[in-house]
């Protein structure tokens, strides 16, 4: 294989930094793949025989070869997340921070799309914590949305808003992750298009907004809280230096990860404050580039300004009908959106109703769906939520060509005398809605959910 071309300065620039090895790193760069990673879903269980486990997260896997994702039913149904190795790391720091609190906690990822590391988090969380995930830019929330319907936990809230909007509820969060847009260089194996994009200078404007957006966020960060901080790229200026500003400036206080040293990772410490970080490399460890790290908030945030906002009054008599079709209905606070009924976890109810009043909610809980009379038309979202009672819904499981063409929004070949709405299953995971016609179905996937490529010949 070629040797790749990396930009100018690239090599130099790192040549002080702790871990890098020249001769190793273009090796690798040059003679390997990078590995086939997914993380499977906790609550929707599937196997991946023979797969060797990711050392750092449990339900990580590294697969033998990459199949094709899109036409697997499995990925669509929120089985698993394809997610780069690495990254994962992010589950090993939760897990380790999380017995710190006796309560509940609230949870933001600020950069979140596409949701990698958002679907982690729910997946650490227990349902009374609760997870924010926030995404900047209006084009990428939908993936976000998406992914975590997918993945359908009830205790996730989507946002679309700026860092600094955040300061609008001080000390709300009690972990802040900042996995913050960076250089990129951590992605050259995997996508060397992304090393036209990189110079020295483009280093020096990530680190000002790393910055920049920490600031902004800070406030809403309670006293004692973490933030975990992370990027894919291997340059000081957006990792050591970084963590040694946030104590300089915040009084952060570092937090030491422990890691098993037949991993790989590199452990560093910043120049001034000693912050400890965590490096990966791919010719280290089996996964791509990057940096994380756990620092530890010291300073008072302020109190959330006490005015509230009250849900709209709901007459109990029409919630009732829809108690059925929820696992532990009790559990749960419902609301309506125009004519649409979504729940939350009854103890976010509060919580639920500070961020309503401060940020751009884009995705709460799970949408129910419509009543129609005493009939109730299902949304998607309930269809792939963990707190469906199937029970209540007729079910269709689908051969692998059924479940694709209904995945595809085509006409699913398939005989049955039932009429009404069914679940529609593929290996006992739900996938969607269909409405179940004497000669037809109808098929009620999403639109904009639905797979565009061509079907690839099937056994
Ligand atoms: C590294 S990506 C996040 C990947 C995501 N955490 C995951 O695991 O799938 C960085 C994200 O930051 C967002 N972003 C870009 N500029 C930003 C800004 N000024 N403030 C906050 N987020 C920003 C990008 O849109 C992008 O979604």
């Amino acid at each position: 294989m070629e040797q790749p071309q990396f930009p100018p300065h690239f090599l130099e620039s790192l040549d002080q930094t702790p871990g890098f090895d020249h001769t190793d790193f273009i090796q690798v760069h040059q003679s390997s793949i990078p590995p086939t990673t997914i993380r499977i879903n906790p609550n929707k269980k599937v196997s991946f025989s023979g797969a060797q486990q990711v050392p750092w997260c449990n339900e990580g896997f590294y697969l033998n070869e990459r199949p094709s994702f899109t036409f697997d039913p499995l990925f669509h149904a929120g089985c698993y997340y394809v997610q780069e190795a690495s990254s994962m790391f992010i589950d090993h720091i939760i897990k380790y921070i999380k017995p710190n609190f006796d309560d509940s906690i609230k949870v933001l990822d600020l950069c979140a799309a596409p949701g990698g590391k958002s679907t982690l988090l729910a997946s650490a969380l227990a349902e009374g914590d609760l997870l924010v995930a926030n995404e900047i830019i209006k084009t990428r929330v939908p993936v976000l949305s998406d992914n975590l319907l997918k993945w359908g936990n009830a205790n996730t809230v989507v946002t679309n808003n700026d860092a600094k909007d955040f300061a609008r509820v001080p000390g709300f969060f009690d972990v802040i992750l900042v996995d913050a847009p960076c250089s990129g260089s951590g992605m050259f194996r995997k996508d060397p298009d992304a090393m036209n994009e990189w110079s020295e200078a483009n280093v020096n404007l990530c680190h000002q907004r790393q910055e920049r957006i920490l600031a902004d966020v800070y406030p809403a960060l309670k006293e004692d809280g973490y933030l975990i901080y992370s990027t894919c790229s291997y340059s000081m200026e957006e990792n050591e230096q970084v963590l040694d500003w946030l104590c300089e400036i915040f009084g952060f206080e570092t937090v030491q990860i422990p890691v098993d040293k037949t991993w790989g990772i590199v452990e560093t410490q910043s120049e001034q404050h000693k912050a400890w970080g965590y490096r990966f490399y791919p010719d280290k460890v089996q996964g791509e580039g990057l940096f994380a790290a756990c620092l530890i908030k010291r300073e008072d945030s302020g109190n959330l300004p006490s005015y509230k906002r009250k849900f709209e009054k709901i007459n109990t008599k029409e919630i009732e009908p829809l108690r059925k079709y929820i696992i532990n209905a009790n559990d749960y606070h419902y609301f309506k959106v125009n004519d649409d009924w979504l729940v939350i976890p009854e103890v976010h109810k509060d919580s639920m109703l500070t961020l309503q009043q401060y940020l751009y909610i884009k995705k709460s809980g799970v949408r129910i769906g419509k009543m129609a009379g005493k009939e109730l038309i299902p949304d998607h979202e309930l269809a792939l939520s963990l707190i469906i009672n199937q029970q209540e819904f007729l079910t269709t499981e689908l051969s692998r060509e059924q479940a694709i063409s209904y995945l595809r929004r085509d006409n699913v070949d398939l005989q049955t005398n039932y009429k009404g709405w069914s679940l529609m299953t593929y290996e006992h995971h739900p996938l969607g809605w269909a409405k179940l016609l004497p000669n037809r179905i109808n098929n009620y996937y999403p639109k904009e959910m639905r797979i565009l490529a061509a079907p690839p010949n099937l056994p």
